[in-house]
């Protein structure tokens, strides 16, 4: 059959944005009032244009910029092929990715250049496939063998927070410092969305506060999965400690403890359900933690993983050892959205509602942002990704980029801006 030219790479536009964000707190520091994302388009010989979207950050901006022009040329329906032009792009230069401690990627695990490259090529094979999949007329998750639910299942993510980022008005949500706050979230997502699930951002107060705080979600949510995730700020010990006193509290703790020992001996320990996007992160670390027991669910996310078929190994590699999988999240919009969405819709053993930071955000560069309804995300039929670009707003956030000096994501330096004494906490803290 001769190769059709529809689906050739004609241009790949590369916008860095930056986002507004609430003062949501974690380990290492505060949320910043704007964050940086990539947005990816890639235009093909038809006029199909797709979408993708991923970290901001100066690393990832570099190499995505200079993996871009070589794409030219190549064929949205064989995304697997760009593996290796990334690859050769991108070359052998540890030192792209090197640094680790207190970027805020150390919130999801480690940092290296095969990561890095799996997250490049991530937002490339998201972009082909919504183009591959507008071209077909088909909706992206039939390129990727198929839905087998017609939504998605989202949690409630709480975060400790601040009414206002310094200087600035109180926020639509309000403060939340204590038990009291954290259920008035809680209920405030669940009102306005729908949530059957809730996960709490912890490693920010003495485990006892947070203890006390999921105990209050307890009580005002009965029959809701509960989750809390300290993101490895605990000992063993500690985590040892808070997962007998949450046993059949939590449906899962997440990453009570940085590494495959803690991890391993708070799960043979306690036997507490522990969830991952920090101690397994990519394919090379799978043998040693499951081997181990160290983890019971793996929170899979394409954006690192290396892209949605990525994710669908990860889920066979899941279900063949008998893990458990979900989906961790990070500051995104609702291309990232519909990515995941897509995803999870395909994934046939999904038994935890998937994360999403989505409802903290107040833009969105898709002229119709997804509603989460009873918790859930309706898994669209449209053709590709099933949205469309707001070409105005991805010129406004650019704009906000540029007139900004804001490049990277730096919860330590704007907890700084606070409290100048601030630094990244050496683990474990508790
Ligand atoms: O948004 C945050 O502050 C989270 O702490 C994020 O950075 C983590 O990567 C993530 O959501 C997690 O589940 O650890
Ligand atoms: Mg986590």
């Amino acid at each position: 059959m001769p190769e059709s030219t529809a689906g050739r790479v004609r241009e790949v536009r590369v916008t860095p944005i930056l986002i507004s964000d609430p003062p949501l707190l974690n380990l290492q520091g505060v949320h910043q009032p704007a964050t940086p994302r990539t947005i990816v388009e890639i235009e093909t010989e038809s006029g199909a244009v797709g979408l993708g979207e991923t970290y901001g950050d100066t690393d990832y901006l570099t190499a995505i910029r200079r993996v871009a022009p070589h794409l030219a040329g190549a064929d949205v329906s064989r995304p697997t092929a760009l593996r290796a032009v990334v690859d050769e792009v991108l070359g052998a230069d540890e030192t792209a990715y090197a640094e680790a401690g207190t970027h805020a990627a150390g919130l999801r695990g480690k940092r290296d250049l095969a990561k890095l490259k799996a997250s490049v090529f991530a937002v490339f094979e998201v972009a082909c496939l919504d183009a591959w999949g507008r071209i077909l007329g088909v909706p992206v998750h039939a390129l990727l063998g198929g839905r087998v639910r017609d939504r998605v299942d989202y949690s409630a993510y709480l975060f400790y927070k601040w009414a206002a980022h310094p200087g600035a008005g109180p926020d639509e949500w309000g403060g939340a410092l204590d038990p009291q706050g954290v259920v008035e979230q809680a209920r405030l997502f669940a009102d306005r969305y729908g949530f059957g699930s809730i996960k709490l951002k912890g490693g920010v107060f003495d485990p006892d506060q947070e203890i006390a705080a999921v105990r209050a979600l307890r009580t005002a949510f009965p029959d809701t999965p509960l989750r809390l995730d300290p993101n490895g700020a605990w000992s063993a010990e500690t985590g040892e400690r808070v997962a007998r006193e949450l046993t059949g509290v939590l449906e899962y703790l997440e990453d009570p403890a940085a590494g495959v020992g803690a991890m391993a001996r708070i799960h043979q320990r306690t036997g507490m359900p522990l969830a991952t996007n920090m101690c397994v992160t990519g394919f090379d670390e799978v043998p040693e933690a499951f081997s181990r027991n160290a983890v019971q669910v793996v929170l899979s996310d394409h954006h690192f993983w290396g892209g949605l078929r990525a994710t669908l190994d990860l889920a066979a590699l899941c279900r063949t050892y008998g893990v458990g999988v979900s989906m961790h999240s990070n500051t995104h919009l609702g291309i990232s959205l519909a990515a995941m969405t897509h995803v999870a819709a395909a994934v046939p053993d999904l038994h935890h509602a998937c994360d999403t930071h989505r409802p903290w955000q107040q833009e969105d560069v898709v002229t119709r942002p997804h509603a989460f309804k009873g918790g859930a995300v309706e898994v669209s039929d449209a053709p590709g990704l099933g949205i469309e670009l707001d070409t105005d707003a991805l010129a406004d956030l650019h704009r906000r980029w540029s007139d900004s000096d804001v490049r990277d994501r730096d919860d330590v330096g704007a907890m700084r801006a606070v409290h100048p004494d601030w630094t990244a906490p050496r683990l474990p803290r508790w």
